[in-house]
Protein backbone atom coordinates (compact mmCIF):
# COMPACT_ATOMS: atom_id res chain seq x y z
CA UNK A 1 0.00 0.00 0.00
CA UNK A 2 1.55 3.75 -0.96
CA UNK A 3 1.87 6.09 2.08
CA UNK A 4 1.99 10.09 2.08
CA UNK A 5 5.48 11.29 2.50
CA UNK A 6 4.52 12.51 6.01
CA UNK A 7 4.14 9.35 7.13
CA UNK A 8 6.42 6.92 5.42
CA UNK A 9 9.83 6.34 7.15
CA UNK A 10 13.38 7.37 5.99
CA UNK A 11 15.53 5.03 5.38
CA UNK A 12 19.67 5.34 4.74
CA UNK A 13 20.57 2.83 2.08
CA UNK A 14 24.58 2.38 2.14
CA UNK A 15 25.55 1.21 -1.04
CA UNK A 16 28.65 -1.55 -1.41
CA UNK A 17 28.29 -3.70 -4.79
CA UNK A 18 27.38 -7.37 -5.11
CA UNK A 19 25.50 -8.55 -7.27
CA UNK A 20 22.39 -6.59 -6.29
CA UNK A 21 24.70 -4.10 -8.26
CA UNK A 22 26.04 -6.70 -11.03
CA UNK A 23 25.50 -6.65 -14.86
CA UNK A 24 25.08 -9.83 -16.43
CA UNK A 25 27.34 -10.75 -19.53
CA UNK A 26 24.81 -11.54 -21.81
CA UNK A 27 21.36 -13.14 -20.79
CA UNK A 28 22.68 -16.69 -21.93
CA UNK A 29 25.67 -17.49 -19.96
CA UNK A 30 26.55 -17.63 -16.24
CA UNK A 31 28.65 -14.87 -16.37
CA UNK A 32 28.45 -11.33 -14.57
CA UNK A 33 30.47 -8.46 -13.33
CA UNK A 34 29.41 -7.66 -9.43
CA UNK A 35 28.82 -4.17 -8.14
CA UNK A 36 29.32 -2.58 -11.86
CA UNK A 37 26.15 -0.65 -10.95
CA UNK A 38 26.58 3.06 -9.00
CA UNK A 39 24.68 2.94 -5.52
CA UNK A 40 22.59 6.02 -7.47
CA UNK A 41 21.57 4.45 -10.48
CA UNK A 42 20.93 1.27 -8.40
CA UNK A 43 18.53 2.53 -6.33
CA UNK A 44 16.74 4.59 -9.40
CA UNK A 45 16.23 1.57 -11.08
CA UNK A 46 13.20 0.75 -8.22
CA UNK A 47 11.53 3.52 -8.17
CA UNK A 48 8.81 0.88 -6.18
CA UNK A 49 11.25 1.71 -3.43
CA UNK A 50 9.32 5.47 -2.67
CA UNK A 51 6.32 3.20 -2.39
CA UNK A 52 7.68 2.61 0.97
CA UNK A 53 10.24 4.89 2.16
CA UNK A 54 11.28 8.05 1.77
CA UNK A 55 15.12 7.15 0.48
CA UNK A 56 18.59 8.45 1.24
CA UNK A 57 21.55 7.10 -0.89
CA UNK A 58 25.45 7.47 0.37
CA UNK A 59 27.59 5.30 -1.87
CA UNK A 60 30.55 3.10 0.21
CA UNK A 61 32.40 1.09 -1.74
CA UNK A 62 31.07 -0.29 -5.35
CA UNK A 63 33.55 -4.12 -5.17
CA UNK A 64 32.11 -7.58 -5.06
CA UNK A 65 32.13 -8.79 -1.38
CA UNK A 66 35.05 -11.33 -1.80
CA UNK A 67 37.40 -8.15 -1.87
CA UNK A 68 35.32 -6.54 1.20
CA UNK A 69 38.23 -5.02 3.70
CA UNK A 70 38.70 -3.89 7.09
CA UNK A 71 38.58 -0.49 5.69
CA UNK A 72 35.31 -0.77 4.37
CA UNK A 73 33.63 -2.42 7.49
CA UNK A 74 35.05 0.49 9.24
CA UNK A 75 33.64 3.01 7.19
CA UNK A 76 30.21 0.89 7.39
CA UNK A 77 29.88 1.64 11.12
CA UNK A 78 30.97 4.94 10.72
CA UNK A 79 27.84 5.95 8.17
CA UNK A 80 25.46 3.55 10.32
CA UNK A 81 26.79 5.57 13.29
CA UNK A 82 26.17 8.94 12.14
CA UNK A 83 22.85 7.84 10.61
CA UNK A 84 21.75 6.67 14.45
CA UNK A 85 22.61 10.55 15.49
CA UNK A 86 20.03 11.94 12.92
CA UNK A 87 16.49 11.47 14.18
CA UNK A 88 15.15 12.21 10.44
CA UNK A 89 16.47 8.01 10.11
CA UNK A 90 14.63 5.26 10.64
CA UNK A 91 16.65 2.41 9.48
CA UNK A 92 19.12 1.46 7.39
CA UNK A 93 19.83 -1.09 4.65
CA UNK A 94 23.49 -2.06 3.11
CA UNK A 95 23.13 -3.54 -0.26
CA UNK A 96 26.15 -6.15 -0.45
CA UNK A 97 27.73 -9.06 -1.82
CA UNK A 98 26.58 -12.06 -0.52
CA UNK A 99 29.51 -14.05 -0.42
CA UNK A 100 30.37 -12.38 2.82
CA UNK A 101 27.52 -10.76 3.82
CA UNK A 102 27.04 -12.65 7.02
CA UNK A 103 30.44 -11.37 8.25
CA UNK A 104 29.76 -7.69 7.85
CA UNK A 105 26.83 -8.55 9.53
CA UNK A 106 28.59 -10.12 12.32
CA UNK A 107 31.05 -7.01 12.48
CA UNK A 108 28.29 -4.66 12.90
CA UNK A 109 26.61 -6.28 14.80
CA UNK A 110 29.19 -6.46 17.78
CA UNK A 111 30.54 -3.13 17.37
CA UNK A 112 27.15 -1.12 16.53
CA UNK A 113 24.91 -0.08 18.99
CA UNK A 114 21.20 -1.74 18.02
CA UNK A 115 18.75 0.95 18.64
CA UNK A 116 18.16 1.39 14.37
CA UNK A 117 17.66 -1.81 12.54
CA UNK A 118 20.65 -2.28 10.25
CA UNK A 119 19.56 -4.21 7.23
CA UNK A 120 21.96 -6.24 5.29
CA UNK A 121 20.32 -7.36 1.46
CA UNK A 122 21.92 -9.14 -1.65
CA UNK A 123 20.78 -10.84 -4.71
CA UNK A 124 21.88 -13.94 -5.96
CA UNK A 125 21.17 -13.22 -10.02
CA UNK A 126 21.82 -10.04 -11.74
CA UNK A 127 19.99 -8.03 -12.90
CA UNK A 128 18.89 -8.78 -16.92
CA UNK A 129 18.49 -12.41 -15.62
CA UNK A 130 15.32 -14.02 -15.61
CA UNK A 131 14.07 -13.65 -12.57
CA UNK A 132 16.55 -11.66 -10.78
CA UNK A 133 15.85 -11.45 -7.13
CA UNK A 134 17.62 -8.08 -6.40
CA UNK A 135 14.35 -5.62 -6.78
CA UNK A 136 12.43 -7.55 -4.51
CA UNK A 137 14.78 -8.32 -2.46
CA UNK A 138 15.97 -4.37 -2.22
CA UNK A 139 12.20 -3.83 -1.32
CA UNK A 140 11.71 -6.30 1.34
CA UNK A 141 14.72 -4.78 2.87
CA UNK A 142 13.93 -1.63 3.24
CA UNK A 143 10.09 -2.41 4.73
CA UNK A 144 12.21 -3.98 7.20
CA UNK A 145 14.36 -1.53 7.79
CA UNK A 146 11.00 1.14 8.02
CA UNK A 147 9.14 -0.80 10.19
CA UNK A 148 8.57 -0.03 13.50
CA UNK A 149 8.88 -4.01 14.55
CA UNK A 150 12.19 -3.63 13.31
CA UNK A 151 13.71 -1.57 16.13
CA UNK A 152 16.28 -2.89 18.92
CA UNK A 153 16.77 -5.63 16.75
CA UNK A 154 20.50 -5.45 16.22
CA UNK A 155 22.00 -6.40 12.62
CA UNK A 156 20.12 -8.54 10.08
CA UNK A 157 19.79 -10.45 6.62
CA UNK A 158 16.79 -9.94 4.29
CA UNK A 159 17.32 -12.31 1.52
CA UNK A 160 14.05 -14.62 -0.13
CA UNK A 161 11.53 -13.03 1.69
CA UNK A 162 13.60 -14.16 4.94
CA UNK A 163 14.72 -12.24 8.11
CA UNK A 164 17.78 -13.45 9.67
CA UNK A 165 19.97 -12.73 12.84
CA UNK A 166 23.48 -11.81 12.13
CA UNK A 167 24.81 -14.09 14.57
CA UNK A 168 23.28 -17.13 13.26
CA UNK A 169 22.80 -16.43 9.70
CA UNK A 170 25.43 -18.28 7.15
CA UNK A 171 25.49 -18.45 3.42
CA UNK A 172 24.49 -22.26 2.59
CA UNK A 173 24.27 -22.68 -1.14
CA UNK A 174 26.54 -21.19 -3.60
CA UNK A 175 24.21 -19.89 -6.12
CA UNK A 176 20.27 -21.06 -5.56
CA UNK A 177 17.46 -17.94 -4.36
CA UNK A 178 17.34 -19.49 -1.08
CA UNK A 179 21.08 -19.52 -0.48
CA UNK A 180 20.58 -18.41 3.38
CA UNK A 181 19.96 -20.07 6.20
CA UNK A 182 20.62 -19.89 10.22
CA UNK A 183 20.92 -23.70 10.82
CA UNK A 184 21.18 -23.55 14.77
CA UNK A 185 18.59 -20.80 15.32
CA UNK A 186 16.02 -20.76 12.43
CA UNK A 187 15.19 -17.27 10.95
CA UNK A 188 13.57 -14.88 13.00
CA UNK A 189 11.06 -13.41 10.73
CA UNK A 190 9.64 -12.80 7.53
CA UNK A 191 8.58 -10.39 4.80
CA UNK A 192 6.02 -10.51 2.09
CA UNK A 193 4.23 -8.16 0.53
CA UNK A 194 1.71 -6.92 3.02
CA UNK A 195 3.51 -7.46 5.92
CA UNK A 196 6.98 -7.81 8.27
CA UNK A 197 6.24 -10.39 10.71
CA UNK A 198 8.62 -11.93 13.18
CA UNK A 199 8.83 -14.65 15.30
CA UNK A 200 10.56 -13.67 18.39
CA UNK A 201 10.59 -10.85 20.31
CA UNK A 202 13.54 -7.46 20.31
CA UNK A 203 16.38 -7.57 22.75
CA UNK A 204 16.59 -3.84 22.99
CA UNK A 205 20.28 -3.45 24.04
CA UNK A 206 22.13 0.08 25.88
CA UNK A 207 24.97 -0.22 24.02
CA UNK A 208 27.33 -2.04 21.72
CA UNK A 209 29.33 -5.08 22.81
CA UNK A 210 32.31 -3.88 21.82
CA UNK A 211 34.43 -0.34 20.35
CA UNK A 212 35.13 -1.38 16.84
CA UNK A 213 38.87 -1.51 15.89
CA UNK A 214 40.43 1.93 15.46
CA UNK A 215 42.27 1.52 12.54
CA UNK A 216 42.02 -1.24 9.59
CA UNK A 217 43.62 -3.67 9.02
CA UNK A 218 42.83 -5.31 12.09
CA UNK A 219 44.95 -7.72 14.10
CA UNK A 220 46.41 -10.91 11.96
CA UNK A 221 43.74 -13.81 12.70
CA UNK A 222 44.31 -16.67 10.39
CA UNK A 223 41.65 -19.62 9.40
CA UNK A 224 43.48 -23.05 9.46
CA UNK A 225 40.99 -25.44 7.84
CA UNK A 226 41.36 -29.22 8.65
CA UNK A 227 41.31 -32.59 6.90
CA UNK A 228 43.04 -35.99 6.28
CA UNK A 229 46.62 -36.22 6.83
CA UNK A 230 46.99 -32.64 8.15
CA UNK A 231 50.72 -31.63 8.82
CA UNK A 232 51.19 -28.51 10.94
CA UNK A 233 52.66 -26.99 8.03
CA UNK A 234 50.18 -23.79 7.62
CA UNK A 235 50.10 -23.19 11.03
CA UNK A 236 53.72 -23.00 11.06
CA UNK A 237 53.40 -20.89 8.58
CA UNK A 238 50.48 -18.59 10.35
CA UNK A 239 52.78 -17.99 13.29
CA UNK A 240 55.87 -17.04 11.69
CA UNK A 241 53.91 -14.55 9.45
CA UNK A 242 53.14 -12.67 12.73
CA UNK A 243 49.24 -13.87 13.50
CA UNK A 244 47.93 -12.96 16.79
CA UNK A 245 45.23 -15.83 16.76
CA UNK A 246 44.72 -19.48 14.69
CA UNK A 247 40.68 -20.14 14.11
CA UNK A 248 40.51 -23.80 13.47
CA UNK A 249 37.95 -24.85 10.91
CA UNK A 250 38.62 -28.18 12.77
CA UNK A 251 36.56 -32.01 11.42
CA UNK A 252 33.54 -32.42 14.06
CA UNK A 253 33.72 -31.06 16.93
CA UNK A 254 36.57 -29.01 16.27
CA UNK A 255 38.82 -31.64 15.65
CA UNK A 256 42.58 -31.96 14.15
CA UNK A 257 45.18 -34.52 13.91
CA UNK A 258 47.73 -35.12 16.34
CA UNK A 259 50.12 -33.21 14.34
CA UNK A 260 48.31 -29.98 14.03
CA UNK A 261 47.17 -30.42 17.48
CA UNK A 262 50.79 -30.01 18.01
CA UNK A 263 51.35 -27.29 16.13
CA UNK A 264 48.27 -25.15 17.70
CA UNK A 265 49.49 -26.17 20.93
CA UNK A 266 53.43 -24.99 20.08
CA UNK A 267 51.62 -21.66 18.77
CA UNK A 268 49.64 -20.93 22.00
CA UNK A 269 53.00 -21.66 23.69
CA UNK A 270 54.30 -18.71 21.53
CA UNK A 271 50.89 -16.50 23.20
CA UNK A 272 49.12 -16.85 19.76
CA UNK A 273 45.06 -17.21 20.69
CA UNK A 274 44.02 -20.74 19.37
CA UNK A 275 40.17 -21.07 18.64
CA UNK A 276 38.82 -24.50 17.97
CA UNK A 277 36.19 -23.96 15.48
CA UNK A 278 34.42 -26.53 12.94
CA UNK A 279 33.89 -26.69 9.11
CA UNK A 280 30.61 -27.91 9.68
CA UNK A 281 27.71 -26.04 9.55
CA UNK A 282 25.57 -26.52 12.71
CA UNK A 283 26.04 -27.10 15.94
CA UNK A 284 28.27 -25.85 18.81
CA UNK A 285 32.00 -26.45 19.38
CA UNK A 286 32.42 -27.97 22.82
CA UNK A 287 35.14 -27.65 25.54
CA UNK A 288 37.82 -30.37 26.78
CA UNK A 289 35.57 -33.27 24.45
CA UNK A 290 38.38 -34.61 22.38
CA UNK A 291 41.10 -31.94 23.31
CA UNK A 292 41.44 -30.71 26.53
CA UNK A 293 40.90 -27.32 26.01
CA UNK A 294 41.91 -26.01 29.59
CA UNK A 295 45.40 -28.11 29.75
CA UNK A 296 46.03 -26.46 26.28
CA UNK A 297 44.74 -22.96 26.92
CA UNK A 298 42.48 -23.32 23.62
CA UNK A 299 39.17 -21.62 23.12
CA UNK A 300 36.05 -22.66 21.21
CA UNK A 301 33.84 -21.11 18.87
CA UNK A 302 30.69 -22.24 20.64
CA UNK A 303 28.34 -21.70 17.42
CA UNK A 304 30.51 -19.32 15.38
CA UNK A 305 31.03 -20.78 12.19
CA UNK A 306 35.56 -20.25 11.31
CA UNK A 307 34.90 -16.76 9.46
CA UNK A 308 32.86 -15.18 12.28
CA UNK A 309 35.21 -16.50 14.93
CA UNK A 310 38.06 -14.77 13.21
CA UNK A 311 36.30 -11.23 13.10
CA UNK A 312 35.23 -11.89 17.11
CA UNK A 313 38.83 -12.54 17.81
CA UNK A 314 39.91 -9.35 15.91
CA UNK A 315 37.39 -7.13 17.35
CA UNK A 316 38.57 -8.80 21.24
CA UNK A 317 42.47 -8.78 20.58
CA UNK A 318 41.48 -4.79 19.23
CA UNK A 319 39.58 -4.28 22.74
CA UNK A 320 42.48 -5.48 24.35
CA UNK A 321 40.52 -8.72 26.21
CA UNK A 322 43.45 -11.16 25.45
CA UNK A 323 43.48 -14.08 27.86
CA UNK A 324 42.51 -17.29 26.82
CA UNK A 325 39.90 -17.41 29.58
CA UNK A 326 38.78 -13.34 28.67
CA UNK A 327 38.15 -14.34 25.39
CA UNK A 328 36.38 -17.61 25.87
CA UNK A 329 34.05 -15.32 28.34
CA UNK A 330 33.25 -13.45 25.54
CA UNK A 331 32.61 -16.22 22.57
CA UNK A 332 30.35 -18.32 25.07
CA UNK A 333 27.93 -15.50 25.13
CA UNK A 334 24.78 -15.83 23.38
CA UNK A 335 22.31 -13.58 22.74
N1 LIG B 1 25.52 -13.31 -5.22
C1 LIG B 1 26.51 -12.46 -5.00
O1 LIG B 1 26.33 -11.38 -4.49
C2 LIG B 1 27.92 -12.91 -5.35
C3 LIG B 1 28.70 -11.84 -6.09
C4 LIG B 1 30.04 -11.52 -5.49
N2 LIG B 1 30.92 -12.65 -5.49
C5 LIG B 1 29.88 -10.88 -4.14
O2 LIG B 1 29.82 -11.50 -3.12
O3 LIG B 1 29.81 -9.69 -4.13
Amino acid sequence: MQQSTQEKPTVLILTTGGTIAGQAQDDKSLGYHAGKTSGEALIASVPALKDHANIEVEAVSQIGSQDMSDKVLLDLAYSIQKAEANPKISGIVITHGTDTMEETAFFLNEVLPHKKPVVLVGAMRPAGYASADGTANLIDAVKVAGSPLAKDRSVMVVMNDTIFAARSVQKMNTTNLEAFQAPNAGPIGMVNNEHVRFYIPAQPKAQAAFIAPSKAPFPRVDIIYSHVQMDGDLIEDAVQKGAKGIILAGVGDGNTSAAALKALQEAQQKGVIVVRSTRISSGFVNRNVEVNDDENHFVVSEDLNPQKSRLLLQILLANKINTPAQIQKEFAKLY
